[in-house]
């Protein structure tokens, strides 16, 4: 503990800073993710939570609940660097034994050991998983492939009954601004669903037709009612999967600002080259303050706002922000 420090810490526990320039496999091997989980449960503590009250959830997932019991195949997408704080905690309940494939869209905003550590996560779990990027298309055509392959039962049991056979229904959730709409498009290789920079752009439950063999409904995103899980939901502002109304924007940068700094490939190095703030053994908060004050007239807003847009812009390198469970 760094005297006089205490209570500037955002969400109370000191960090342990790494001081770290080191990017080599070894070190980020050697990372203990489960720690960061822990101190991030702290630090988040003791925060104005995250609350979102968007209107139209509740609407939405009874529709959605409705929709589902038509679908053949459910292709849920999550966000690649927060895999495990994008899924609805009662997914596993909606679906049942509903055919299910995994994306994990934003495959460009992790790195290949990201992607590495989650595809093996899953592969042991029996999860069918795809990696996709949105804005330019990989993954998509896999992913028509393979959601044509696990309902291709479905007409060959409909061919039993004497009955004609129909298109493949394939329902495409999770939560919002993860990518829904942008792997709409690019399967459908037009522009069907508004898709924007920001959640809650889709709105209604809607029908797509893909060649003649695939529906697809693209959904609003989805958000439990109430989050219990702040370090879950802190995670989800930093990514900008929910709406700015939802957080506050300083204690958000100064938690990612303590998260980078302990991170094996960014550290409390490139935080201070980059902004040209001594942050020796101090915290988020006043690593804020102290950049606002040396560029932005001591507006601590607009400083939190500079480093949350340029960790999304991938300014720190491309990191996930969690890693499987061990
Ligand atoms: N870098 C990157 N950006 C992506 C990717 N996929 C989507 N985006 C961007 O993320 C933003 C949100 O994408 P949308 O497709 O609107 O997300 P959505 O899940 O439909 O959002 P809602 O309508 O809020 O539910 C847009 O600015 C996309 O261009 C991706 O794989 N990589």
């Amino acid at each position: 503990m760094v005297n006089g420090l205490k209570g500037q810490i955002v969400g109370g526990k000191t960090p342990t800073w790494r001081q770290n320039d080191d990017v080599n496999g070894a070190v980020e091997d050697e990372f203990d993710w489960a720690e960061m989980d822990a101190d991030l449960y702290y630090w988040t503590k003791p925060l104005r939570p995250v609350q979102w009250y968007p209107g139209h959830i509740a609407k939405t997932e009874k529709e959605l609940k409705d929709q589902l019991k038509l679908m053949d195949v459910v292709i849920e997408v999550r966000d690649a660097r927060i895999p495990l704080s994008t899924t609805h905690p009662q997914m596993d309940l909606w679906l049942g034994n509903r055919k299910r494939i995994l994306v994990l869209n934003r495959e460009d905003m992790v790195s290949t050991e990201d992607r590495n550590a989650w595809a093996m996560y899953f592969s042991n779990q029996g999860t069918k998983v795809i990696f996709s990027n949105g804005q330019l298309g990989m993954g998509t055509m896999k992913l028509s492939r393979l959601a044509k392959s696990l309902a291709a039962g479905v007409n060959v049991r409909r061919k039993a009954k004497g009955l004609l056979p129909r298109p493949v229904r394939a329902g495409i959730v999770g939560y919002p601004n993860v990518g829904k709409s942008s792997l709409i498009n690019r399967l459908l290789k037009r522009r069907m669903c508004p898709a924007a920079p920001r959640p809650g752009v889709t709105r209604e439950l809607k029908w797509v037709r893909f060649g003649k063999d695939l529906e697809l409904l693209d959904s609003p995103g989805i958000l439990p009612m109430r989050i219990s899980d702040q370090a879950a939901a802190i995670k989800l502002a930093i990514c900008d999967d929910i709406g700015e109304r939802s957080y506050d924007v300083a204690d958000v940068a100064a938690i990612l600002v303590q998260m980078l700094a302990k991170l094996p490939t960014v550290g409390m190095k490139v935080l201070q080259n980059r902004y040209k703030v001594d942050v020796d053994g101090q915290s988020g908060k006043i690593f804020i303050d102290k950049l606002a004050l040396r560029l932005f007239n001591g507006d601590s807003h607009q400083a939190a706002f500079r480093v949350l847009s340029d960790f999304r812009k991938g300014k720190f390198g491309w990191v996930a922000l969690e890693r499987p469970p061990r």
